[in-house]
């Protein structure tokens, strides 16, 4: 996918900007807080629903205005050029893709594909595995689209919706044909989702093992895991929702199941994710990314488009240039931020296209 042209107005302390990227690397500069890191939030923000930073309603509307506004065009492969816009104001919002209503924020989601890797992305190795779900589940709705005659998204809605009735009953204290019902269904949705999510890990093995090898050779090999939130090699979802029952009427909530599903990275040369360095954890976690979205490439014909947010921070020179290296290898459309140009980037020469943030505006430099 190729982002043409990426507008923002009343984003964090942008009134309006407007920036026409490149095909390949795009390098954003600026001092602190100059607003490079809020373009990125801006793409990520259509293509995902929420900012790698929070929720729109967390401060990304700039002070004294009602709504924040994102436009983007962009192209993927050789398909049509398209382009959506997004009003939020983090309540209500108002979206449109390629000219038609949106109901569903999904339906952008679905639509433009934005992988961003951020100083923060460390959390997808030592942090909650929620992160680690939405990484996984962000794949499959890609992957197993319904347009493509998958049925990701239904299965995951279904499973929300049992999930949150069931919970529910729990709280009221409720054992009666009700709870019956939502568990059998929860039961059904659950081993459909648990189903997709270990097929995906199966897929997404050999795209790590060689992001792993590129970006992390000293890591040795690496196994991906599901780890699907149940004893599943003992018993049904169904079953294990029935013995967790008395528990859970206690607890008042669901303690077993999908949503509760984590991933285990294990790297054969090193130590487990609590022992890793945080640069070893940003690497592990940006090759995680890249696996999905090679993944991803290979389906779709394309690359999503891919967003580092101060790529220098906490990677070493080597490490940095073997990033550069692996992402010019993709031909993805990538976009890189950093104060200054990361020297490693003039090192290698590679075509950059160059933007300046400062006073609120987006300017390009000549290279
Ligand atoms: N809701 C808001 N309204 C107005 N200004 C905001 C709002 N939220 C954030 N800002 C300002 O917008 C800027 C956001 O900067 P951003 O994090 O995008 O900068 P950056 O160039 O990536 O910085 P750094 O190099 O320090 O990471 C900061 O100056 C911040 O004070």
């Amino acid at each position: 996918m190729i982002v043409q042209r990426l507008r923002v107005q009343s984003f964090r302390r942008f009134a309006e900007a407007e920036l026409e990227p490149r095909p390949g690397f795009n390098l954003v500069t600026g001092d602190n807080g100059s607003g490079k890191t809020s373009l990125l939030e801006a793409l990520h923000l259509l293509a995902h629903g929420r900012s790698f930073r929070g929720r729109v309603r967390d401060g990304l509307v700039r002070q004294g205005e009602q709504a924040l506004s994102v436009y983007v065009e962009w192209q993927a492969g050789s398909g049509p050029a398209h382009r959506a816009g997004l009003r939020h104001s983090g309540g209500d919002w108002d979206a449109r893709l390629d000219g038609a209503a949106v109901g569903h924020l999904g339906e952008l989601c679905e639509a433009l594909a934005v992988v961003s890797f951020e100083p923060g992305s460390h959390a997808l190795i030592d942090g909650s595995s929620e992160g680690r779900r939405r990484y996984l589940d962000w794949g499959l709705f890609h992957v197993e689209r319904a347009d493509r005659g998958g049925d990701f998204l239904l299965q995951w809605r279904r499973h929300a919706r049992a999930l949150k009735q069931r919970n529910a009953l729990l709280r009221q204290r409720r054992v009666d044909a009700q709870l019956d019902a939502w568990e059998h269904e929860l039961a059904q949705a659950g081993e459909a989702l648990c189903a997709q999510r270990e097929a995906h890990v199966a897929r997404l093995q050999p795209h790590l093992e060689a992001m792993i090898a590129a970006l992390l050779p000293g890591a040795g090999s690496a196994r991906l895991e599901l780890l699907p939130g149940w004893r599943r090699q003992e018993l049904s979802l169904a079953d294990a929702l029935l013995l967790a029952r008395d528990r859970d009427l206690v607890q008042g909530h669901t303690s077993v199941g999908p949503h509760r599903a984590d991933l285990r990275l294990e790297l054969r040369d090193l130590p487990g994710r609590d022992g890793l360095s945080r640069g070893q954890a940003k690497l592990a976690a940006l090759a995680l990314l890249l696996a999905q979205a090679a993944y991803l490439a290979g389906q779709d014909g394309h690359w999503p488009v891919l967003q580092l947010d101060d790529l220098a921070s906490e990677l070493d020179r080597p490490h940095q240039r073997r990033v550069l290296q692996a992402l010019h290898a993709s031909g993805a459309q990538v976009f890189v931020t950093g104060t200054e140009p990361p020297a490693v980037l003039r090192e290698l020469d590679l075509p950059v296209a160059m933007f300046h943030v400062e006073h609120g505006s987006v300017a390009r430099l000549c290279a």
